[in-house]
């Protein structure tokens, strides 16, 4: 597992573009090395405004949409257009207005599919394992850019402090009783998200401010599940300026303007 690289932005505006750009980025390098790339997306306050600014961007032309797998790392267990589900709120922001082939567009199902969580989260399961090429290894696609989000209480994806799902080696799960609404929710697991090849955790504001210092030190996922997001390759934790508040100095970190 890589050691996080702390890079801080202004505010959370600025957060969002320079994540964007980012993304934008990372999917052109691989698609030109490899022809397709995988990116996983997060619900949330930041995650949903980077892909705001992705389609904002003029920049996004230059990612071959076809040729791109989309993947969710966590899905609130609501119906199918339920403005509550991360992929409602994704869809609104960037996924309806780019030329995506439907194929790849990997959804975790809700209720309305007839499944129930645990059935969802095998039917995902089962997703990946199909998408998972041999040079992965594993149950899963290394995806190349893997994106969460983070609560004030350090959860990532819908792995929430002390809960079961902390200890599960199924690539995902039914997470039931979450603290945040709704209480249903399907999420990856820790084994799969950190053989992603990158994974960059996005977070703003001063109420992350203590779950970001203890992500970054030895703190154990059981507790705060964010100190367990770690990429294969690489691990960016991306910040606006009130959430790297409490990083000890010691810590290195690149901060923009
Ligand atoms: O419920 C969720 O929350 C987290 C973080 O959300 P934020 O609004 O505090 O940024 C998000 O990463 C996760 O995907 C989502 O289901």
């Amino acid at each position: 597992m890589s050691v996080p690289t702390v890079i801080i932005h202004r505010d959370a505006d600025m957060l969002a573009k320079a994540v964007a750009a980012r993304v934008i980025t990372g999917l052109v390098d691989v698609q030109s090395s490899r022809g397709s790339a995988s990116l996983v997306l997060t619900g949330g306050t930041v995650g949903i405004a980077t892909l705001a600014e992705i389609a904002a961007s003029p920049a996004r032309d230059a990612i071959d949409w076809r040729h791109l797998d989309i993947w969710w790392g966590d899905e609130r267990f609501l119906p199918s257009g339920d403005p509550e589900r991360n992929e409602t709120g994704a869809r609104a922001a960037l996924l309806d207005q780019v030329d995506l082939d439907p194929a790849r567009v990997h959804v975790m199902r809700g209720p309305d599919s007839g499944m129930t969580a645990e059935e969802s989260a095998d039917a995902y399961a089962e997703k990946l394992h199909r998408a998972a090429l041999p040079e992965d290894h594993g149950p899963a696609p290394s995806f190349d850019i893997l994106l969460l989000g983070m609560g004030p209480d350090g959860h990532v994806a819908s792995l929430f402090p002390g809960m079961p799902a902390l200890y599960e080696t199924r690539p995902v799960v039914a997470v039931h009783g979450s603290p945040k609404p709704p209480p249903t929710r399907i999420s990856l697991t820790l084994p799969v998200i950190q053989a992603a090849r990158e994974v960059w955790v996005v977070a703003a504001g001063a109420e992350k401010a203590s779950a970001v210092r203890l992500a970054l030190s030895d703190t154990g996922p059981v507790q705060i599940p964010a100190a367990g997001a770690r990429g294969r390759q690489r691990t960016l934790f991306l910040l606006d300026r009130a959430a790297a508040a409490k990083i000890p100095a010691s810590l290195g970190r690149i901060s923009s303007p």
